[in-house]
């Protein structure tokens, strides 16, 4: 090869001759070296052009350029996987997509533990981390033996501030990617499995709430009562409430009979609720209940103030914003408004202090609180109206004091399925009380306690607040016996006020023995003297001349 010939340009695979540029034939395989060389340059080049792209092409023309060259892609190598977008916000209001949320959750349970890029957030969960997978990260997960690939990638906004009201901020979603032959798979049941599930985790791992209407801002804000929230964190569970243990079992397995019949309640064309009725005595564990019912349901608790709803209307906004898998609770409903046999009443005619109080209802003075208009017919409603069917999973309970007094529309079953009455402490239900204040399952003082119980009516409150060590020193037994002191004292007590009542009665009933012998007397003398008296004949009354 001369001189000129060395000046020659190489291409890699042909030789020009440099006299008359015609090409060689002669081929020869590229070296190592000058395939790097060639990459690297095509690389660079490539991000240079990237970087231009970047820099000096407006966002909205960038995007299309990534579009039209995925289709490009797809075009000269067409792929056979499918892919899904699921973004985070939708909607020209941009609110947040329920399903990027439950699939968060469903691919934060799939994390695999060779997951390299994961995000830790505090979560609902007290003192708790939730970890969950970062941008880029790709999870595999495996449904009826095919497989899924889950990234979460990002559109990126642009730098610029956006003119409209919702800044163009980084659109991140989740991207699905599958096999084509598994498109009906993934139509059919896939994607339900994925919302089922992610939704379940997200209840599960929920901080649940205790929310409560008030009246705070009603004269600033909407002039309505809202929910305001606090966590609910009541520790009570059907293991620490006293009672009859075969009582507490059915009330349990009813409950959870419940909270598993969607299905059912959809076939017998029901809303999936239930009502209960908790009635008894002042601290017999009514709220204590609700609580156990609460933790054992894994619900929220709505405790509704009836006294602060305006009216109806109000009544069914609040009914509308509660969310399922929830508790309404209307506490000590006898008290709450005039719901106590209002039907009877108005048959039997008002008494004027009712019509007055019916008065102050109609004309509320604007200075005073409010003054509820909520009525019977609009509290049946929110148990079982059209309405009461929205959101569905969710228990109504009220309680009373005074099952006598409340009307009986309001309470049939059907709205108030199961009625249950907590009484006062049975000696069974005193021995899940010492179990849980002082830790004893039997002690030779418990013979004692029980005969004590056969003649003391003493609520579960009274018996806790006894049962409570006084000391960090006193022991179990010196809690008993301050308890036997106590039964035997409120025995000595309903002892005296019995043998009082019936001294009561017998002295009524010997001044009744008089007044009747009294009575007797004046209406023989006043007959013998008018000299007329009346006699009955065939069903009428005639007067007759003695
Ligand atoms: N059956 C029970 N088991 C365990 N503790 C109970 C029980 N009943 C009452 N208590 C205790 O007594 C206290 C008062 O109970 P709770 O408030 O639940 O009674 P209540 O029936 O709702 O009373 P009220 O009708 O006055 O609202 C609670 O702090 C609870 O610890």
């Amino acid at each position: 090869m001369d001189s000129i010939t060395r000046r020659y340009k190489m291409s890699g695979t042909e030789k020009f001759d440099g006299r008359d540029g015609k090409a060689i034939s002669r081929r020869r395989p590229l070296t190592m070296t000058e395939i790097l060389t060639s990459t690297s340059s095509t690389l660079a080049t490539i991000m240079f052009a990237w970087s231009i792209i970047r820099q000096y092409c407006p966002h909205g023309l960038r995007q299309y350029f990534q579009i039209y060259f995925g289709k490009f892609m797809d075009y000269i190598y067409p792929s056979p996987y499918v892919r899904i977008a699921i973004y985070e916000f939708v909607g020209e209001r941009f609110s947040r997509n329920k399903a990027f949320a439950a699939v968060e959750a469903y691919l934060s349970d799939k994390l695999s533990d060779d997951a390299k890029r994961l995000k830790a957030e505090v979560g609902e969960s007290k003192n708790n981390f939730s970890l969950s997978m970062d941008e880029y990260e790709r999870v595999t997960d495996v449904y009826e033996n095919a497989e899924f690939w889950w990234t979460l990638s990002k559109i990126p906004g642009s730098a610029k501030k956006s003119p409209s009201l919702y800044p163009d901020i980084d659109r991140r979603f989740y991207q699905l990617k599958f096999h084509k032959k598994h498109r009906e798979l993934v139509k059919e049941s896939y994607l339900k499995h994925v919302l089922k599930e992610g939704k379940e985790i997200r209840v599960n791992r929920r901080r649940r709430k205790l929310y409560t209407n008030g009246t705070g801002n009603r004269w600033l804000i909407h002039k309505s009562t809202t929910w305001s929230e606090v966590y609910f964190e009541h520790p009570a569970s059907f293991d620490t409430i006293g009672m009859d243990p075969e009582k507490k079992q059915e009330i349990i397995e009813d409950l959870l009979t419940f909270s598993q019949s969607k299905e059912y309640y959809a076939r017998i064309g029901k809303a999936w609720k239930r009502g209960y009725l908790l009635y008894g005595p002042p601290g017999t564990g009514k709220s204590t209940m609700i609580a156990a019912m609460a933790n054992l349901l894994n619900y929220d608790v709505y405790d509704l103030e009836l006294t602060a709803v305006k009216d109806n209307t109000e009544l069914r906004k609040l009914l509308i914003e509660t969310t399922s898998k929830s508790i309404i609770v209307i506490e000590d409903i006898d008290c709450s408004l005039e719901f106590t046999r209002q039907r009877e009443i108005k048959k039997k005619g008002r008494s004027n202090e009712e019509k007055e109080k019916e008065k102050a209802i109609k004309e509320p003075n604007k200075e005073e609180e409010v003054k509820s208009k909520v009525t019977l017919s609009g509290l049946l409603n929110f148990i079982d109206g059209i309405w009461s069917a929205c959101g569905g999973e969710r228990l109504i309970v009220f309680t009373t004091n005074h099952l006598e007094k409340l009307d009986p529309a309001l309470i049939r079953r059907g709205r108030m399925d199961k009625h249950i009455e907590l009484s006062y402490c049975s000696y069974e239900a005193f021995k899940v009380l010492a179990k849980n204040y002082l830790n004893v399952e039997t002690h030779e003082l418990f013979g004692e306690i029980k005969e004590l119980f056969n003649n003391v009516k003493m609520t579960p409150a009274d018996v806790a607040e006894n049962l409570m060590p006084k000391s960090r020193q006193e022991g179990a037994e010196h809690s008993l016996r301050r308890f036997i002191g106590s039964l035997e004292e409120k025995k000595r007590v309903e002892e005296k006020k019995k043998r009082m009542e019936d001294r009561k009665k017998e002295k009524s009933k010997i001044v009744d023995e008089k007044g009747d012998s009294r009575l007797k007397g004046v209406v023989f003398r006043v007959m013998n003297n008018w000299g007329r008296f009346w006699v009955g004949e065939e069903g009428g009354l005639r007067m007759e001349e003695k």
